[in-house]
């Protein structure tokens, strides 16, 4: 890091869906010196293994893969299992199921509350169009030649058309255009997979900005807390290159994009949240702020089986169309979860089909292990505690057992009739659709700019400070909150 004795204009913490972009635009600004600093390798264009290029599986994304961040997560019902993020240029989006659906607006209505008009959907639909290069749509509200190509997927599995016509024979609506905002229904998803490659962030905001004069990215550099001075402000941060000794590196500014799971850690480890935490993390109470690690929502799922695993051809998509409800998605998986990310994760004989709970009420925490930065937070998800969650996860199962049988599939695992029957098999089976957002929610910790409350230069800039999970996918609005925020990245004196 050498220029690190001068410091930098900004130090950007993870090169995922959320900085990598952040870091790429905060860069465009002539004479800035930005430095982007991420856990993991980060490949140069033309170098990434082919297990991050696959957007046809999610091979990466197994519990111990070289290229994830395994935590211990307690979802529905309490149950304990393990979670992955990833750890690797791209973050989690290296690894996704490369769907690439954007928020509603009512999502974006609940995020500019509060006089937050730089989420309102008007001021981001802009952004939305700017940043992707969509290859079927055109018009008002859509964009091209933006870096993150979008597509659907042409042609279609028979087992995908049985299924877009088992919603049509209940009634649905079709949804041509899932990123058009028109009422929700049945079809093709937008996907950021183009000829089989999953287009994360590290192709396409990093590889471009490369060479550019005011970046510099470096890999397998964990940052491991925020440096305060003794006003409170932001100094910069103390990292780890390369697994040696930890290294301070001064910058005005430092914006944390670590991810919902790792950003409201580096914040406690830096003594910023709820002081009780603090005390038992060992940590000194710099700045308190009680919602750090609060208030986190993620989507609940769950996947019903069906009998048979039809071959698909190469390059199919991991999943190709979807049902939206206001409030749950249905979406069959193009092949077993086995196939998919790898054995073990699912019998290898059964298609899924993903029922998942979009806007939940249940809220969860993010709850620090130890004070020691390279131990995984646990992500208490808390899934289904409302009542309300329950009954709507219930309809969205019974609803999809029927789609099933009606698009001609047995299945292997039949939902029991009755409530409580069902939400004891749902809380067996129920696991996560991998969404969680908040921990450092804008209007509690931070502003609509992500900065801090109480710690002038520092920022958040990742899921984290959403203020509840998007009833869609989340990768799409990780990337249009670097997008958003790089592009007011602070000159900065607060
Ligand atoms: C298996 C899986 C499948 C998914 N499928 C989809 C999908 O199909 N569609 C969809 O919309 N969403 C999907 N998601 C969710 C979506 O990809 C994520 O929500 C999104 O990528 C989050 O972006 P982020 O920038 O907040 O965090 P991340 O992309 O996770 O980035 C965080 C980055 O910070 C780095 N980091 C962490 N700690 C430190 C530290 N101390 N120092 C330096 N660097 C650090 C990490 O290594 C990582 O690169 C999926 C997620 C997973 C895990």
């Amino acid at each position: 890091m050498s220029p690190r004795a001068a410091g930098y204009d900004v130090v950007v913490v993870g090169a995922g869906s959320s900085g990598a972009a952040y870091a790429a635009r905060a860069a465009e600004t002539p004479g800035r010196r930005v430095l982007l600093l991420e856990a993991g390798p980060v490949f140069g264009a033309g170098a990434a293994p082919g297990v991050l290029l696959d957007g046809t599986r999610m091979a990466a994304a197994r519990p111990g893969g070289r290229y994830a961040d395994a935590h211990p997560a307690r979802l529905a019902g309490g149950a304990e299992r393990t979670i992955v993020r990833g750890r690797v240029g791209g973050g989690s989006g290296a690894l996704n199921g490369g769907v690439f659906l954007r928020a509603r607006p009512e999502d974006f209505a609940a995020f500019a509350a509060g006089g937050r008009d730089a989420w309102s959907y008007r001021s981001v639909l802009p952004v939305l169009a700017a940043l992707e290069d969509d290859r079927d749509f055109t018009g008002p509200g859509h964009g091209r030649g933006g870096p993150v190509p979008v597509r659907r997927p042409d042609p279609l599995l028979p087992a995908t058309e049985a299924f877009i016509d088992a919603c049509r024979s209940a009634g649905h609506p079709e949804e041509p255009d899932k990123n058009a905002a028109g009422p929700p229904g049945v079809g093709r998803l937008p996907l950021n997979v183009v000829g089989g490659v999953r287009h994360s962030t590290a192709l396409t905001h990093l590889a471009p900005a490369a060479g550019r004069p005011g970046l510099e990215v470096r890999g397998r550099t964990p940052v491991l807390r925020v440096e305060l001075d003794r006003d409170g402000r932001a100094a910069g941060v103390l990292a780890r290159p390369d697994g040696g000794a930890p290294e301070p590196v001064r910058a005005r500014t430092v914006v944390l994009c670590a991810g919902a799971l790792r950003t409201p850690q580096l914040l406690m480890l830096s003594g910023i949240g709820p002081p009780a935490v603090l005390r038992g993390l060992g940590a000194p109470v710099r700045a308190e702020a009680p919602g750090v690690g609060a208030g986190v929502q993620d989507h609940a799922m769950v996947v019903l089986g069906a009998r048979g695993a039809p071959p698909r051809p190469p390059g199919t998509e991991v999943a190709q169309a979807a049902l939206h409800l206001p409030d749950l998605e249905i979406m069959p998986y193009t092949a077993p979860f086995a196939e998919l990310i790898g054995p073990g994760a699912g019998p290898p004989d059964q298609t899924g089909w993903g029922v998942t709970l979009l806007r939940p009420r249940s809220r969860g925490a993010l709850v620090p292990l130890s004070a020691d930065p390279a131990d995984p937070p646990r992500a208490e998800h808390r899934h289904l505690i409302d009542g309300h969650d329950r009954a709507r996860l219930r309809a969205g199962v019974l609803h999809c057992a029927e789609l099933m049988a009606a698009a001609g599939l047995e299945p292997a695992d039949p939902p029991p009739r009755g409530t409580a029957a069902l939400d004891r098999w749902i809380a067996e089976r129920a696991s996560t659709a991998v969404h969680l957002s908040g921990g450092c929610a804008m209007g509690d910790v931070t502003d609509q700019w992500g900065r801090v409350e109480g710690v002038p230069g520092l920022r958040v800039a990742d899921a984290s400070l959403l203020p509840r999970v998007p009833s869609r996918g989340l990768n799409a609005t990780a990337v249009l909150i670097g997008e958003l925020l790089g592009r007011h990245a602070p000159e900065d004196s607060r």
